[in-house]
């Protein structure tokens, strides 16, 4: 231990933050959602529902909850959606209790959503523990050659999504921060940084005035 160091008891609890990643579709947010779960036990993925079929080796429960229009109709009824939206022709949404219980234990939660999503999310109670990224390729030739290279989808499908990126990326404004990339490491080290400068905002930080109290003996 360094002179510097203090023993992680000494922390007062924390609020678990929301941070939602959005781009258009190939910009790279399960490559560096992934990456960014892997090195980092306080975050913990929201698994979204879709009536989307599986791409393969996609697995059911990790990647997505992969369910019937009817099923997911059934969840809308029911309010077991955070949010939802239509995305490119599928219905995907955020099942409520894990992201409810994963925050209520102090976990941050990450979400790979689209601007629907995260401007529903930014309706409820919980907008001020939201953190919203939107991740830019570098250039939409760049983003097409992203989607071909993943060659998880017919070409029918891409272009589809090629379509739709300009009014993805036209809600860019909608978001805290906005990274570009171009390069996934660097990417994933301002990820890495946004979480850790907002892990630490005051309002975050549950019992901080009890806390300093206590140090000053009052
Ligand atoms: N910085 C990068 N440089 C080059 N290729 C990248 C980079 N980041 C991601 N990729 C590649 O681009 C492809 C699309 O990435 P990914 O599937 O993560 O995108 P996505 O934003 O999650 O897409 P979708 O919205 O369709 O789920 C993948 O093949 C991935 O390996
Ligand atoms: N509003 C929501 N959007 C979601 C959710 N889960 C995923 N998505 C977005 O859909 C597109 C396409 O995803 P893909 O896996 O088919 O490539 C992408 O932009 C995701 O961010 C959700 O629960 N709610």
């Amino acid at each position: 231990m360094t002179e510097f160091a203090r023993p992680a008891s000494h922390r007062p609890p924390r609020r678990g933050l929301m941070f939602v990643l959005s781009s258009p579709s190939g910009a790279g947010k399960t490559t560096l959602s992934r990456r960014l779960l892997e090195g980092d036990g306080d975050i913990t993925l929201s698994v979204s529902a879709t009536t989307r079929p599986p791409r393969p080796g996609e697995v059911d429960g990790k990647d997505y909850w992969f369910v019937s229009p009817d099923r997911f109709a059934d969840m809308v009824r029911d309010d077991q959606l955070l949010e939802w939206a239509t995305v490119f022709g599928h219905r995907y949404g955020t099942p409520r209790g894990p992201v409810e219980a994963a925050l209520h234990e102090g976990h941050d939660v990450l979400f790979d959503i689209d601007w629907q999503g995260t401007q529903q999310l930014q309706q409820t109670d919980a907008a001020s523990d939201l953190v919203r990224v939107f991740i830019l390729p570098p250039d939409l030739a760049e983003l097409e050659r992203r989607l071909m290279g993943r060659a998880t989808d017919p070409i029918d499908v891409i272009t589809g999504r090629m379509a739709r990126a300009r009014d993805e990326i036209s809600h860019w404004g909608e978001y805290d921060y906005i990274l570009v990339n171009d390069n996934a490491d660097l990417c994933l080290a301002e990820l890495r940084a946004i979480l850790k400068a907002e892990r630490l905002r005051r309002k975050r930080q549950l019992g901080l005035a009890d806390f300093v109290r206590g140090m000053l003996g009052q």
